[in-house]
């Protein structure tokens, strides 16, 4: 046994992102209203959770403007009406927006740092997309942000693909490179793995690590845990897990694990009951059936969510001869 107890000690260093409008959003094509997602940001400032990504910066050429909502593309209008005033010393909360590869008309959607509200640029990538992500870290650290590089899909690849990423994330301004289990796929030991890996590519750059899981196999929170054991410093979680598909690391359980008295877990619980729980009449999100089939093997969650938006959602048994007859 070990003589020492961290889990009841805690790391004063490690921050937790919220996700909940910019992954949650990927499924009402970002159409929250007003309300809601200025709950969820007065719930971070009340619950000391330290970033909160309130959407992507998406060109709306892909995305049309009605048919998607603000936080698809994050203009400054929008984000100067919800937040506008808002104050990093006063309330510890840094606002950041995720922009894709390959969706993002990341030069003009993306302003200095001193003329928006936003903290953090995110940049989202597929393997094979690095050479931009380059360019797009490059440039929004040019513009004073704070940024990570988020691999997406990570369980999809080969080693070899994982290994030239992470040399060319390696020269990047960015502050953190995150492991991105996108189809819930991950056990522990590959978090593991993978843990181990992105810290020796990216060893004596002062890189931190982040984990960003989905809970097709409800292991999102399993393997947060894990990646936090390892030693990742930023961590996402979302509001009552909602995000993509079988949803994410539920911040609830998140914040009742991390023992940091500043984190605080009635203001999250009260944002639930009063505007994440009447979503659910109208969104579906969390772990069903298609959704661990998909994970189970390795597959984007695209086919399951358009299964649970059809006329038998729950016809689990044709879902699951579907899928994997055709795969
Ligand atoms: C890179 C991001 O975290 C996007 C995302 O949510 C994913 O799962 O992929």
């Amino acid at each position: 046994m070990s003589e020492t107890a961290p889990w009841i000690t805690y790391r004063p260093e490690l921050k937790v992102l919220d996700c909940t409008i910019r992954d949650g959003g990927l499924i009402n094509k970002h159409q929250f209203t007003d309300e809601t997602v200025r709950a969820v940001y007065e719930t971070c400032i009340e619950a000391g959770i330290d970033a909160m990504e309130v959407g992507y910066k998406n060109s709306p050429k892909p995305f049309p403007k009605g048919e998607f909502g603000p936080w698809r593309h994050c203009d400054e209008e929008d984000l100067n009406r919800l937040f506008a005033g808002h104050d990093l010393e006063r309330t510890g909360l840094k606002l950041c927006a995720m922009a894709d590869a390959g969706k993002s008309d990341y030069r003009d959607q993306i302003v200095p740092r001193n003329e928006s509200v936003l903290d953090m640029i995110r940049v989202a990538f597929y393997a094979h997309q690095v050479s931009e992500a380059v360019q797009m870290i490059e440039y929004c650290a040019e513009l004073g942000y704070d940024t990570t590089a988020n691999l997406m899909a990570v369980s999809n690849i080969e080693d070899v693909e994982i290994d030239t990423v992470l040399s060319s994330i390696r020269d990047t301004p960015a502050q953190v490179m995150v492991i991105v289990d996108s189809f819930g796929h991950l056990y522990r030991e590959q978090i593991d793995r993978l843990y181990k890996k992105y810290v020796a590519a990216l060893e004596g750059t002062g890189k931190e690590i982040g984990i960003h899981a989905h809970n097709n196999q409800q292991l999102a929170f399993a393997n947060t845990v894990e990646a936090i054991i390892l030693g990742s410093n930023r961590v996402d979680a979302t509001m009552f897990g909602l995000g993509r598909g079988a949803g994410n690391c539920p911040m609830e359980l998140l914040l009742g694990f991390l023992r940091n008295p500043k984190f605080k877990l009635r203001p999250v619980i009260k944002l639930i009951q009063e505007q994440i729980l009447p979503l659910k009449e109208k969104m579906d999100w969390g772990p069903s059936i298609p959704y661990n089939i998909t994970g189970q093997m390795n597959l984007h969650p695209r086919d399951a969510m358009e299964f649970r938006e059809g006329k038998s959602p729950d016809d689990y048994l044709a879902f699951f001869d579907d899928i994997v007859f055709d795969n």
